[in-house]
């Protein structure tokens, strides 16, 4: 028996056995087993040798990827169910989510991706298991939904948060105002635009760069408030990622109304219950805002515009934008194009490259 069948197995009989005081000793043991054939799973998965995580490295489809975050049991598989068009498996014990199970959010036309990954982050900074697999998917989100359990403590959030800030994930943050660039020769040099009124100075980012052995470089900090974290990310920068996240407390059916109110005032937060359908419709609209994008709908002449496959650009995208996600060509062919919608000033209006766009603009583009 290969481990995937002893693992499951074993959840068929976790799933069998009532949870009572007599089958507590029981359930632990299999828990336990259960651990360590998954680990062992684990190993094999990470082992140069061992092909990597089967079923993990889900292709990036729709028009934005949204990445789940959070321990076991919390309810991201539940959150799934709800809000995507993908059933993912409910289980009453810890660890159900093995390999990353993708769905797909439908936002009136729109599609956004929903991955949720294996309920195992933390270790991740020092490469345990397969934090790291999980880490490198988290890099690719648009947006992480963190998924946290409103009757645990703060503990879950700052744990993630740290496991991911070691992995060089930064949420909610801009990339620091800081020009860096390597050079041949001439030294390093370093000005700031206005005094530093954080840690940051000459000194310290003479005493980095000497450290990572560069001896000529272009330094210009653009921002009183960067750091010397900041400097460092800068000159780490392809190991950084600047990434938005949203915080989902779900289980709010199990808390008190204070408790809720109080999570719910925390900033880039939502709450929810899965299991008493409660918040989801916020969280579907928090998730579509936090990812910044607009549907354009594109209109033939003589006919209606085409509203269930819409266009999806970031926010404040220019038709010259537009026009590129359609086909890098296309702006050459562009002669003009007429908006009707919000950004419009009178409808239809006729626009050219630089207009932008509001979301539910309707557009004809008319080509050479
Ligand atoms: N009280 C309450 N329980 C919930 C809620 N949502 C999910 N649960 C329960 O929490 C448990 C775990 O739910 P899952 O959706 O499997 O959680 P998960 O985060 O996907 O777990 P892993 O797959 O282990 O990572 C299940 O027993 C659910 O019934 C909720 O809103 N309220």
């Amino acid at each position: 028996m290969g481990v995937i069948e002893k693992i499951k197995a074993i959840e068929e009989e976790m799933a069998r056995t009532q949870k009572n005081k007599a089958t507590e000793y029981h359930l632990g043991l299999l828990k336990g087993k259960l651990a360590r054939f998954r680990q062992q799973l684990l190993a094999e998965e990470t082992a140069p040798t061992g092909g990597g995580g089967t079923g993990f490295e889900v292709a990036k489809s729709g028009d934005a990827r949204v990445v789940l975050i959070g321990y076991p049991s919390v309810g991201k598989s539940s959150l799934l169910g709800k809000v995507t068009t993908t059933k993912s498996e409910i289980a009453h014990y810890a660890f159900t989510t093995l390999t990353s199970v993708p769905g797909v959010l439908k936002y009136q036309g729109a599609e956004v991706q929903i991955v949720d990954l294996p309920g195992i982050i933390y270790g991740a900074s020092q490469g345990k298991g397969r934090g790291r697999q999980v880490v490198a998917t988290a890099r690719t989100a648009d947006l992480i939904l963190m998924v946290l359990d409103a009757t645990k403590g703060a503990h879950q959030r700052e744990s993630l948060e740290k496991e991911l800030e070691a992995v060089g994930i930064r949420l909610n943050k801009e990339k620091p105002n800081i020009y860096y660039k390597k050079k041949e020769t001439g030294g390093v040099k370093v000005t700031f635009t206005s005094p530093s009124r954080a840690n940051l100075t000459e000194e310290a980012i003479k005493m980095i760069l000497k450290d990572y052995r560069i001896h000529n470089a272009d330094v210009l900090v653009r921002d009183d408030k960067c750091t010397i974290d900041d400097f460092i990310d800068i000159i780490n920068d392809q190991h950084c990622n600047y990434i938005k996240c949203l915080y989902a407390y779900n289980k709010i059916d199990a808390v008190s109304l204070e408790e809720v109110d109080r999570l719910a005032r925390e900033p880039n937060t939502v709450v929810m219950s899965c299991e008493k359908d409660l918040g989801l419709d916020d969280v579907v609209d928090e998730i579509w805002y936090q990812l910044n994008l607009s549907r354009v709908y594109t209109k033939k002449r003589g006919v209606k515009p085409e509203f269930s496959d819409p266009l999806v650009v970031r926010n404040a995208s220019t038709i010259g934008d537009m026009c590129h996600s359609i086909h890098r060509d296309f702006k050459e062919k562009f002669k003009y194009a007429l908006v009707w919608g919000s950004s419009a000033k009178h409808s239809p209006q006729k626009c050219g490259l630089t207009h932008k766009l509001h979301d539910e603009d309707v557009v004809s583009l008319f080509t050479k």
